[in-house]
C-alpha cells in the first residue's frame, strides 16, 4: 500500500490516498505504522477519501489508534495532498471531516500548496461539549477552573472544544513544566470520559504565545493546530490575549485569530516529505 509522509511544523503523519487504496482495520493500522523503530514512525495516520459533501473526506487515527475528530496540522497537509495531486483545483476548498466540513484557502508556490488559512470553525465551550464531568446547576464553561490529581498537585485550567477536546494551563514558565508527567495525567483524568489534548501556554505580551503539548493519543508532539486554536479562544476567555495572535510551538508558527463571526481561523504551512510502500 502506497503512503505519504507529511507534516505541518513538525506534527507528522502518514497519509494514505483512498481513492486509490483501501484501509481494512486503520485503528490497528495507525499504531503499527507510527512506530519510530518497527515502523514508519508518525503521531498518527490520515486517511483522504472521497467525499458527497466536499472536496474530500478526512479521517484521522492517533498513534495509539484512537480515531479523533478533527487535526488542525493534518488538514492543511490533506489540503495540499488534493491539491497538489489533482484530485481537486479549487482553491478555496473543501474537507468533511467528523467536526464537519472545513474551508479551507491554498497558498500556493510555483503551482504546489505551502500553506494554507484554515477556518476551524466556533469553538464549544459548554462542559458538556467538551465532555467533561462534573456537578454543576446549569450548562457552563469551563474557564480558570481547579482540577486536582490524584497525587494532589491541582491546575487551573480552561477547557474548549474543536471538536476534539483540549484543556488549557496557563503558565508563568514553560521550562519548569514536566509535560511527559504532567500531561498523561490529565490526559486520563476521570472527569474527562473521552480524554483530553493538554496544552500549557506561556503568555508573552496580548498578541503572542508559546505553547507545548501533550496531544490525547499521541503523547508529545511538536504542534497541534486544534490546540493552538483552542489556545486562541482560551487566551480571549481568560483577558490574557487578544483575538489574534502569533503561536509558537515547538516545531514552528502558527496565526490564529478568534474572528467576531465567531470561527477561528489557523494559517500555516504544509509539507510533503516522501512517498512510499508499507508492505
Ligand atoms: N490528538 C488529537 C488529534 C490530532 C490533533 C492535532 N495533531 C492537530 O494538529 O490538531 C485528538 O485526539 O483530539
Amino acid at each position: 500500500m502506497r503512503f505519504t509522509k507529511m507534516h505541518g511544523i513538525g506534527n507528522d503523519y502518514i497519509y494514505i490516498n483512498c481513492f486509490e487504496e483501501e484501509v481494512k482495520e486503520p485503528a490497528k493500522l495507525a499504531p503499527r505504522m507510527s512506530d519510530r523503530h518497527f515502523g514508519i514512525g508518525s503521531d498518527g495516520i490520515i486517511l483522504i477519501l472521497p467525499s458527497t459533501v466536499a472536496d474530500c473526506k478526512m479521517r484521522i487515527f492517533n498513534a495509539d489508534g484512537s480515531e479523533a475528530q478533527m487535526c488542525g496540522n493534518g488538514v492543511r497537509c490533506v489540503a495540499k495532498y488534493i491539491y497538489d495531486h489533482n484530485i481537486t483545483r479549487n482553491n478555496p476548498l473543501t474537507v468533511e471531516t467528523v467536526a464537519g466540513i472545513k474551508s479551507i484557502e491554498l497558498f500556493t508556490d510555483n503551482g504546489r500548496v505551502s500553506g494554507a488559512k484554515v477556518n476551524m470553525g466556533k469553538p464549544r465551550l459548554l462542559r458538556s461539549e467538551i465532555p467533561m464531568l462534573g456537578k454543576e446547576i446549569k450548562e457552563t464553561s469551563v474557564i480558570d477552573e481547579l482540577l486536582t490529581i490524584s497525587n494532589g498537585i491541582s491546575w487551573r485550567i480552561t477547557c474548549v472544544s474543536m471538536g476534539n477536546p483540549h484543556g488549557i494551563i496557563f503558565v508563568d514558565n514553560l521550562d519548569l513544566v514536566n509535560i511527559s508527567k504532567h500531561g498523561i495525567e490529565i490526559e486520563h483524568h476521570p472527569v474527562f470520559p473521552e480524554r483530553i489534548n493538554v496544552h500549557f501556554v506561556q503568555v508573552h505580551n496580548p498578541k503572542e504565545v508559546t505553547m507545548r503539548t501533550w496531544e490525547r493519543g499521541s503523547g508529545i508532539t511538536l504542534a497541534c493546530g486544534t490546540g493552538a486554536s483552542a489556545v486562541c479562544v482560551a487566551g480571549v476567555l481568560n483577558k490574557k490575549t487578544e483575538r489574534k495572535i502569533l503561536a509558537h510551538l515547538p516545531g514552528g508558527d502558527l496565526k490564529l485569530e478568534w474572528a467576531e463571526d465567531g470561527n477561528v481561523y489557523m494559517t500555516g504551512p504544509a509539507a510533503e516529505v516522501f512517498t512510499g510502500e508499507w508492505h
